[in-house]
Order: C-alpha cells, then structure tokens, then sequence
C-alpha cells in the first residue's frame, strides 16, 4: 500500500558539507520501519538527500547520517529503512512518496541464503587447501542471474545483493549482460568488475578494473550469434580469474540480464544461464518467464529457481527516456557524473589507428554453399573498415587484441569518441578519456553514436 507523503514543512536544518542552499523548500519525511521513500529527481536539476536520523538504505548501501547527498537529474531511487529513519529532501522531484508495501523482506531472505552458501564455499576451501596448494576448485560461492522483463528491478536486486554482500566484508563480482543500459560502462557492452564497497548510491558501480567485451549495439538482436560469444568468453575469463582467489570464488557472481525474455531473447538467457553455470536463478515480476525456466532447469541438478515480487516502485521507463539516459550513461564515461572529469582531444594519422567491424562481413558464394542454403554475413568475421567521415560522432572500443585475428576474443581498455575525419589530410580527431598515446591502435567499431 501507498502511504501520503508526510512532508513535514519547516527550514532545512543544514549538514555536511555546506548545508542546502537556496532554491526549493526542504521536504522532511518519516519512514516507519520497513518501508521506502520513493523520489524521482526531476529532469533539469539534481535533488538533494539526508538522513537526520535513524538507518536507511538506497539499494541495499546505507546512507552516511547528516550528509547531503546529490542525485543526478532523471534518477529514480527509492529510501528503505529496516528500523525507521527520517529523511530531508531538497530540490524539484517529479514524485516523492511513502510506500510500507515492498519486497524487500524477500530479497534479504535471497542474500540470506547466498551468504550461507559464501560461508561454506570458504569453509571447504580452507578445509582442501590444508590438504593441497590451491588450484581451481569445485567449491565456489553462490552463482547468482537475476532474469525478469524490462522495468522488474533487475538492475535494483542485483545491486542489492551486491552491496549487501561487500557491507559483510566480501567481494562478489558484479557482470551485466545488458548491452541496452550499461551499468559497468557504457551502452553496448557486457563487463564484469569486482565489487569491493557497497555501490555508491549516487556514482553507481565504480570503473576501476572493469573486464568489458563490446559487442557495438544496444540490442543482442543485432548480432545474437556475436553476443552468445561474447558472453562465452566473458564467462571463460571470469572463471580463470576466480580460479586462483580463492576469496572472489567463495563471494561469488551476481549477474544481470536484459529484459528481453521472449522468443530469442528467451534463448539467449538460457545461454547465459549455462555459460556462467548459474546455480541460482531469480526471476523477477513475470510467472510465465518463472514458469518456462522451471521447466527446463528442473532437468539440471544444483540449479536453484526462485520467484520474487516485482518492487511496486520499480519505474517504467519508455523508449525516449532510454535513448536519454544511454546518451547521459556514454557522456558520464568521458566527463563524469557530475562534469568532474576532462577528457582529452586528440588527432592521429589514418595509418596510426585500424578500425574493424565484427560481423556482417562477406557472404559466402551460393554455389559455394549446400543445396537449399541461403548465404548470410559471417556474424562473427572481423572485417576491416575504411575510414571515412561516416565515423564522424562514432563512439569506438580500444581492443587489447594484439592483432585482429585475436580481436573477438579480446577485452577492450575503453572508447574514443570520434569528433572529425579530415580526408584530404587523412587525420582523425577523437576524444579519449586521458591524455597521451592510446593503450592500443586496434579500434572496433559498432553502431554506437554520440553527439555532444
Ligand atoms: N523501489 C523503488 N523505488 C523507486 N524507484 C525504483 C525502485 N526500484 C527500482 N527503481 C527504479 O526503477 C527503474 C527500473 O528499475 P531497474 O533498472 O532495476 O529495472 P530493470 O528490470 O533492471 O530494467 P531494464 O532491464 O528494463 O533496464 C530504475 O530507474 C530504478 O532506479
């Protein structure tokens, strides 16, 4: 049930660092215990949020008390208090509102239960280990894919149950399979990245040492065959990293999927589930989604299915809203959250840099083909392109890969943004995120685009 907004009228009473400033009164709300105060920030200005006192969460990281906090235009979060808290708002918010109906006692059940499985994981390690050096082992932590439509909160629980495993002091490792948002880097990636502290509640999921694929588009149907590969291979490189910590291992994954849950989208879930040998799959919000995982993960043992009650605060988002936050999401990359970065403008020769596409590359000859089969563009093939002022606002990935051939199965160190081709000339101008030579002249290219 909703509950009325209880703004209490009344002058902001200052905190650290600053105290509000001038502008739209200060709202205060009680929260009782077990429920949330649910705030979209307005469009044009961020909003500003306190606790006065008692504890209070955003998505599973607890508030600092007294401390004014800044949240971006357009996000959408909600307050939740195990115990009560009251809360101070200052600035335009589209809604602000009181809800004592939540899931969330289910969802700390889930983390319940994954950290018992972490417990045991470690225990049986330290148990082998004074048997034989550490290798890769069978034991691990709990191996955890939240799965649901779009707008089921799928990104919310994952980030939950990520920082309510870094507050008991483990490190779980964070993935996103999400090419459509982003939430390690940028739009058109998948990425894996360990969490050491709760998730900022502002800044989101920290950047420090991301191991991200690009797969180019925002949506796996480009190129399914491409995104299946890549997810193999993030999985296959994950797994050699956990092998030999012993610690990351027992914390375990939490991974987020995309809300594409039919048809292909379907297939491509079930393939995420077996490349990352999921052991725990949650659906969110959708019982025929439940119904039709039940069914086939009921053939495979050790597999865990659960259920969980879509948040009634979970907003829908439509299509303009999330063409904006990707372009707000590829911005952040180059400038931060909050304008605190500079990126740096930079101008190469054509010869210094190769760009390459991954699929749609020549077709096969039909005469080179069997009887009845139609030929179609290798969906894996990395095929050169030639540069040209089509690359103009292209945002392109800097590949590891040492030569193309290795270019697939390689993590790339970032992007570049394309701002000018001079043709007569033959100079490329980009932005890159830091200053000096890139850390490699190996680029792919996708459909992402980015005007400043
Ligand atoms: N309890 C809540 N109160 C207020 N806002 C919420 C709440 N839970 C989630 N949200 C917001 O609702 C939006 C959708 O939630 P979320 O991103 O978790 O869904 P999702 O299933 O991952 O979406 P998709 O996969 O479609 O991108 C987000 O902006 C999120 O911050």
């Amino acid at each position: 049930m909703v509950v009325a907004a209880q703004a209490m009228a009344g002058a902001a009473t200052g905190g650290a660092p600053g105290g509000p400033s001038v502008g739209s009164a200060a709202r205060k709300f009680k929260l009782q215990k077990e429920s949330e105060l649910r705030v979209e920030v307005g469009w044009d200005a961020p909003l500003r949020l306190q606790l006065i006192s008692g504890t209070a969460e955003v998505f599973g990281t607890e508030l600092p008390p007294a401390f004014w906090l800044s949240f971006p235009p357009a996000q959408k979060f909600a307050v939740f208090t195990w115990s009560g808290a009251d809360i101070e708002i200052e600035g335009v918010s589209e809604v602000a509102y009181i809800a004592d109906e939540t899931p969330m006692v289910s969802y700390i059940n889930v983390h319940a239960v994954l950290e018992r499985r972490r417990h045991k994981a470690k225990e049986a390690m330290a148990a082998e280990a004074l048997s034989a050096p550490f290798t890769a082992r069978s034991e691990q932590g709990p191996r955890v894919i939240v799965m649901g439509p779009t707008d089921s909160g799928k990104s919310s629980l994952t980030r939950m149950l990520l920082s309510w495993a870094a507050r008991q002091g483990w490190r779980p490792m964070s993935v996103d399979l999400d090419v459509g948002q982003g939430s390690i880097t940028i739009p058109g990636t998948i990425a894996a990245t360990p969490i050491e502290m709760p998730i900022d509640p502002v800044e989101g999921i920290p950047l420090d040492v991301p191991l991200v694929y690009f797969y180019g588009h925002t949506t796996p149907g480009v190129n399914t065959d491409l995104y299946k590969a890549l997810v193999k291979e993030l999985a296959k490189t994950l797994d050699m990293q956990l092998s030999t910590h012993a610690d990351a291992r027992a914390a375990g994954v939490v991974i987020n999927t995309m809300g594409w849950v039919e048809g292909v989208g379907y297939e491509l879930l079930l393939h995420s589930i077996d490349a990352f040998n999921a052991k725990v799959v949650l659906v969110l919000g959708q019982e025929k989604l439940y119904s039709m995982l039940h069914d086939v993960l009921k053939a495979k043992p050790g597999v865990d299915i659960v259920k969980l009650h879509k948040s009634g605060g979970v907003v829908a988002r439509n299509s303009k809203y999330r063409q904006r936050s990707r372009i707000f999401k590829t911005r952040e990359y180059f400038y931060g959250i909050s304008n605190e970065l500079s990126p740096h403008a930079s101008v190469a020769n054509f010869s210094d840099l190769q760009v390459f596409r991954i699929g749609g590359g020549p077709q096969a000859p039909r005469s080179a083909l069997p009887i009845g089969a139609e030929p179609t563009a290798d969906p894996t093939r990395v095929v050169p392109v030639s540069i040209s002022r089509d690359l103009i606002h292209a945002v392109l990935a800097v590949s590891y890969a040492k030569d193309p051939e290795q270019l697939l199965f390689s993590n790339i160190a970032g992007f570049v943004y394309i701002t000018d081709i001079d043709i007569p000339r033959k100079r490329i101008s980009y932005v890159a995120p830091c200053p000096g030579p890139l850390p490699n002249n190996i680029l792919i290219a996708g459909s992402l685009a980015w005007v400043e």
